[in-house]
């Protein structure tokens, strides 16, 4: 069986609309077993037809058999194999990685091929090409010929039993020179057939065979002395590495070239980093912010429904809320009467008063209301206890306060039991209110609560009260009953709509929603901002992956000239851009973490951090990885071998 059998075999390149042809019907047959060199002069298609043999480009037309296999038929996949199993190549530049040693380089071949202990096998051709000393040595602490001895060893990693050599001493001292023709020798006298691109007369004496090529044709042959004769008989082909072998072999190289660049990395991760720096604070105060809105409304009381007195108009003019009292204590049982969903009813009367204790002043807000004010409000005192029907109805002088009053009064210490002036009253302090927080225009502790008869006949001098303020059956709808009380009121006030806006009615659980609603709003297009911002980390990996896949134009058509397919190439591109915005992602929530508990510690900021925000952050740093490497890899994987190995 012959090495290479090549019949009628016809290439030409296409520039523009003009075609030339650089192979012109080409014949040769190469036995097992010879050493051939193929000159002619500059352009004449000695490389072109070297790369034709060695798979790494195509023919326009003839037929080519390859140890008795025919190629030109064959898929992508099929000559990316044969060339990781059967071929070895030797290039003028020699194509060595340039942030791996010497060992590394040698065994890049199995990283796509079934090899045997490749270290091993990789130390042995080292040693065999005289490099034992220099496996640690990266390229550039290697001389070239060192670097061309190095990529021979790579080429016989997986025992090919052909090697293409291209040029393989033309960069190289007259002494290298010699050392590399007496490696391919060795190699050759080992068994090898090796066929080798030379345009120098002194290395092509040390092969068997002398073709001559000029224009694209084959024009004369010399025989220099007689080949041994080698059958090797149905080449026994190695596997091609698959599954979970070849991806950690490609992640593993995907680390080490994100490592070996690492400020590459960092620049491409920081998008993806600040991007979800903003989603997860982001979703953590939009959270903060739907619970403290919850909060401040459960704190008010469960489905609570106020009535105050609106403005009035008089003869034209708009009168401002509250200037005209029609609503009276005696609407608190009418309105029970009425309506059996409201489940506990108060009557509420506010003023300002001036507090003395001791030698200390403070004007406060004195707000008078029924015993159940408690338990319609959520007032549970935090210390002492609230007053009694019985204390409201003897119009008793007592009080419970705030935590703002207690703060500036009593220095935060317990007042109950104290005897407190409220506008020169003496009052006797029965208990201390629950902390409310702030309204955002109103501090809700400071206040001084009383009973709601002693406020009107004793305080205030009040007849009308200012709010009716109840808790709604929840079952009930809101808004239904605000038409029907404002209808009711009007009637029992001998009022009507057309008066103005009398009975302002406010439902908390609309307020609530609207507040929630508002908030989602506001949340949802910070997300869409933070999203933003992560798409824009994401186009930022794709144009760092874009200017690496130009960079490493080579690096991927010696990958590919050593059996990678391109669905390999594919993979180690997408798992780079993957493990960078990974990179981003999970540096960027740790930041987001870090941001959002300094937001809590040092602005008191309501912040919920949940696992789905958590979660969708890091997934979608891993989608964007995903996504916006999809095209350089795309791109890398499409490159053919011989235009990316040709690449400057
Ligand atoms: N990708 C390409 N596109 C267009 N023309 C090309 C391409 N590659 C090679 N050529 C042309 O094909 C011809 C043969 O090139 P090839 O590299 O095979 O020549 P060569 O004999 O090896 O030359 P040298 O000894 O200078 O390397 C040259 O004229 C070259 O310009």
């Amino acid at each position: 069986m012959l090495a290479i059998d090549i019949k009628n075999l016809s290439k030409s390149y296409k520039i523009g609309n003009t075609k030339f042809s650089v192979l012109n019907q080409i014949n040769l047959e190469v036995k097992q077993g010879e050493f051939v060199a193929i000159m002619g002069p500059s352009g004449s298609g000695k490389s072109t037809l070297l790369q034709v043999m060695g798979l790494l480009d195509t023919a326009d037309s003839g037929t080519y058999r390859l140890f008795g296999k025919q190629i030109e038929k064959e898929p992508s996949n099929v000559l990316s194999d044969i060339r990781g199993s059967m071929i070895g190549f030797v290039f003028q530049q020699f194509h060595l990685l340039s942030k791996s040693n010497a060992i590394q380089n040698v065994c890049l071949p199995s990283l796509y091929t079934e090899i045997n202990e490749p270290t091993k096998v990789a130390e042995i051709q080292l040693k065999k090409v005289g490099l034992e000393n220099r496996t640690h040595h990266t390229p550039s602490e290697l001389s070239g010929g060192q670097q061309q001895r190095v990529a021979i060893a790579r080429a016989l990693l997986n025992d090919p039993p052909i090697i293409f050599a291209d040029e393989p001493t033309g960069n190289l001292d007259s002494k290298s020179k010699i050392e590399i023709m007496l490696e391919l020798k060795r190699s050759h006298e080992e068994g090898k057939t090796i066929v080798m691109v030379t345009h120098e007369p002194e290395m092509a004496e040390y092969c068997d065979r002398i073709i001559h090529v000029i224009d694209g044709k084959i024009t004369n042959e010399e025989r220099k002395r007689k080949s041994r004769e080698i059958h090797l008989g149905t080449y026994n082909i190695l596997k091609r590495k698959s599954g979970w072998n070849l991806i950690k072999g490609i992640i593993k190289q995907s680390f080490f070239s994100l490592t070996t660049n690492r400020l590459r990395t960092f620049l491409s991760a920081l998008g993806i980093l600040f991007g979800v720096v903003c989603v997860i604070s982001v979703m953590a105060l939009g959270e903060g912010a739907k619970k403290s809105v919850e909060d401040q409304f459960s704190s008010l009381g469960a489905n609570l429904v106020i009535v105050r007195t609106g403005g009035m108009r008089s003869g034209g003019v708009s009168m401002e809320a509250g200037t005209i009292n029609r609503l009276d204590v005696y609407d608190v049982s009418a309105v029970s009467k009425k309506f059996p969903e409201v489940k506990q009813i108060s009557a509420v009367v506010n003023g300002r008063a001036q507090l003395v204790y001791g030698n200390r002043n403070w004007n406060s807000f004195v707000t008078g209301a029924s015993f159940n004010y408690e338990s319609l409000r959520n007032l549970e005192p935090t210390e002492g206890r609230f007053f009694t029907e019985e204390e409201d109805n003897k119009r008793a002088l007592v009080c419970l306060i705030g935590n703002t009053v207690v703060r500036e009064l009593f220095d935060g210490k317990n007042p109950v039991g104290t005897y407190l002036k409220i506008n020169r009253i003496s009052f006797r302090v029965i208990g201390q209110l629950p902390e409310k927080g702030s309204t955002g225009f109103r501090d809700q502790d400071d206040v001084v609560l009383v009973p709601l008869n002693t406020a009107m006949r004793r305080l205030l001098n009040k007849d009308a009260v200012d709010n009716l303020e109840m808790e709604l059956d929840p079952n009930e709808s809101s808004e239904n009953f605000i038409v029907s009380i404002k209808r009711f009121l009007h009637e029992r006030h001998g009022t009507n709509e057309s008066m103005g806006n009398i009975y302002q009615v406010m439902s908390m659980a609309d307020i609530q929603s609207a507040v929630s609603e508002s908030n989602q709003t506001m949340s949802t297009l910070l997300i869409a901002l933070a999203i933003v911002s992560l798409m824009v980390g994401g186009i930022g990996i794709m144009n760092i992956m874009l200017v690496s896949v130009k960079e490493r134009t080579k690096e991927i058509g010696l990958r590919k000239a050593l059996g990678a397919r391109e669905s390999d190439i594919r993979i180690q591109f997408l798992i780079e851009s993957t493990l960078t915005s990974l990179t981003g992602g999970i540096v960027g929530l740790v930041f987001g973490i870090l941001t959002v508990l300094f937001l809590q510690e040092y602005f008191g900021w309501t912040i919920v951090l949940s696992f789905p925000s958590i979660g969708f952050a890091f997934l979608f740093s891993i989608s964007i990885g995903i996504l916006f490497g999809w095209w350089p890899s795309e791109y890398a994987a499409k490159l053919s071998p011989i235009v990316a190995l040709r690449s400057e």
